[in-house]
């Protein structure tokens, strides 16, 4: 298997707090990759590491044949990584539409754009608001407009960073079905979520952070089985989130 993404000795201190320490890993093109960890283990910063919005202190970051670090989101993004915001953040006072379409103008011009941001919009279940204010939709709609959003740029790797906080379990379901269409499509997804029972469902594999450490890196079942998960997160959180 071809590996789109290569991490080796990733680490990033911010002033005494050592947010990612060593981490090292590679996947496989077409690859839905699970990212958990208790809260501050460092899950945001490694996907901001990982896209350009944190320069690592040290390691390296390989798409494809292509090293990242150190060049901008924007750049990332053109190679083809980028991610969702855990916080979606649009437009308000802007069309949907506009709000993918942006996005889609770091690869296309304004007409390829539109009509890619179209294609995206059918994608996630939205075409049909397209026209409508950012600001009126739903919150769940939402979420699948920052999905659209990064779908429009084309990419290659996507890192879904929380992207069924607060959704019902009908919405959830969704956009996992989405979530496994994408990887159809040959797009590889890293995905961070703290709903235990979708991530283990749709991951073909989970990396288990604790204090910027990798603690774990294996199939589902692994991660869920393995006692040094169990006792630094899994035993809580399960009973707590699941
Ligand atoms: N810009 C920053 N400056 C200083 N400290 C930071 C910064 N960003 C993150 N941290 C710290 O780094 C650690 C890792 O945070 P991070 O948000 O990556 O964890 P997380 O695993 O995503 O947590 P959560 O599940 O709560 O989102 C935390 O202790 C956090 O306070």
């Amino acid at each position: 298997m071809m590996t789109i993404l290569d991490v080796r000795g990733v680490s990033r201190r911010f002033g005494g707090l050592q947010a990612l320490s060593d981490v090292t890993f590679s996947v496989p093109k077409g690859q839905i990759v699970g990212l958990i960890g208790p809260n501050g283990a460092g899950k945001t910063t490694f996907f901001s590491t990982l896209v350009g919005l944190i320069k690592p202190d040290s390691g390296s970051i390989k798409l494809g044949d292509t090293s990242v670090v150190g060049l901008k989101p924007h750049k990332v993004a053109a190679l083809g990584m980028t991610k969702t915001f855990q916080n979606v953040a649009l437009f308000a006072e802007s069309s949907v539409l506009d709000n993918v379409l942006t996005a889609g103008l770091l690869r296309h011009d304004v007409a390829t754009a539109r009509e890619q941001a179209m294609i995206c919009l059918d994608r996630v279940g939205l075409k049909s608001v397209a026209h409508k204010l950012a600001g009126n939709l739903s919150f769940p709609e939402r979420a699948r407009v920052e999905l659209a959003r990064a779908l429009c740029t084309g990419p290659k790797v996507l890192l879904l960073d929380e992207v069924m906080a607060a959704l019902n379990p009908v919405e959830m379901q969704e956009i996992m079905d989405l979530i496994r269409s994408l990887r159809d499509d040959g797009i590889t997804l890293l995905v961070v979520e703290h709903h235990m029972r979708a991530i283990m469902t749709i991951c073909d594999r989970i990396l288990v952070l604790n204090f910027g450490r990798l603690l774990a890196d294996g199939t589902p079942q692994q991660v869920a089985n393995d006692p040094v998960v169990v006792e630094a997160y899994l035993g809580r959180s399960m009973e707590a989130k699941s």
